[in-house]
């Protein structure tokens, strides 16, 4: 339209890379890096469209449009970066050109700059809160709500991205016995305070792995441990300082027991299959008395362990 074809091309090319990222989102989500080099396209676009136009022609407006881009695309940190270094170029760029006009006006350079930073602080802080909301979010949707440790999907997350990469990783699958007797004998209320308790001294007790509530009265341990015998004797300590608490709540003392499956984690194994090896040996413990830790070939009746 103004004879700025090389302008042009550049726009076709950025056209392009946008529709391919457009129709890989389907099968792909966006990567960081396509992100990063779709703002920079653009930016350069802008800056050198700036360069080559003359002030009148308006292209330098385009400039306006960006902040916002950049914090939509790359969050708040990239975003104030790219956002900062637009301003500059665009500055140096404007600055050295021949013909200034109408930058020539004070008012219209300081209206420019003006919304300019305006754009720029609205997308900010409009980012800083969506990040921070949606951390937040994330956190509650991995906690579960009654006693603040993980859930199942916090286990799903951490052992698909984290967890499973470890040698010598242990799943101790830990449930309370008789639970049903403690919500009948003092309440369904009592019985939630009970599990508060309990999970707090899970997270204590093992304090070395991550501890995530995989039903109404379960909790899965995991970690990674030196060997065998090492991760036996943590499933060991797990089941005594249950034994040994008295659990004070509504003025009632309470003292229950727990039983532990405990499986060892086998490379390409998911975490269902490893869960159902920790079950397996769970209900032999259950069989075989309760109180107890069980694992293939070894059964621990209170010290036998260590
Ligand atoms: N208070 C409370 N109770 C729960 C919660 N989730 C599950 N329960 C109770 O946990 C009890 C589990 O009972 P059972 O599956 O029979 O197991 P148990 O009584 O612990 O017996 P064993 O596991 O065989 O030793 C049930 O009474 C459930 O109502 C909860 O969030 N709060």
């Amino acid at each position: 339209m103004n004879n700025l074809s090389v302008l042009g091309y550049f726009e076709v090319v950025f056209s392009l890379y946008c529709f391919c990222i457009y129709f890989r989102l389907g099968k792909h989500p966006v990567q960081v890096w396509q992100s990063v080099v779709m703002c920079a396209f653009i930016s350069f676009i802008v800056v050198f469209g700036a360069y080559i136009a003359a002030p009148s022609n308006g292209v330098f407006v385009w400039a306006f449009v960006l902040p916002t881009l950049y914090y939509l695309l790359l969050g708040k940190n990239y975003g104030f970066i790219f956002s900062i270094v637009l301003l500059s170029l665009q500055s140096i760029v404007l600055i050295n050109k021949s013909s200034l006009a109408p930058f020539t006006s004070l008012n219209l350079c300081l209206n420019i700059l003006f919304a300019y930073i305006v754009i720029w602080a609205i997308s900010h802080t409009f980012e800083s809160s969506r990040s921070q909301f949606s951390k937040r979010l994330k956190k509650l949707a991995m906690l579960d709500p009654l006693t603040g440790a993980g859930n199942r999907l916090a286990m799903n997350h951490y052992f698909s991205v984290e967890l499973r990469e470890r040698a010598q990783l242990y799943l101790f699958l830990v449930d309370l016995d008789y639970f049903k007797q403690i919500n009948d004998k003092y309440g369904h209320d009592v019985g939630d305070k009970v599990l508060i308790e309990v999970a707090t001294l899970l997270k204590v007790t093992f304090a070395k792995g991550y501890v995530f509530r995989v039903g109404g009265e379960e909790f899965a341990l995991i970690s990674s441990f030196n060997s065998e015998h090492a991760a036996l004797a943590v499933a060991e300590k797990v089941r005594a300082a249950l034994e040994n608490k008295y659990i004070n709540v509504d003025n009632y003392k309470i003292n229950l027991t727990a039983s532990i499956g405990v499986a060892n984690y086998k490379p390409q194994q998911s975490l269902n299959e490893l869960l159902k090896a920790a079950d397996k040996q769970l209900y032999k413990a259950k069989d075989l008395g309760r109180n107890s830790v069980y694992y293939p070939a070894v059964k621990s009746d209170k010290t036998a362990l260590i």
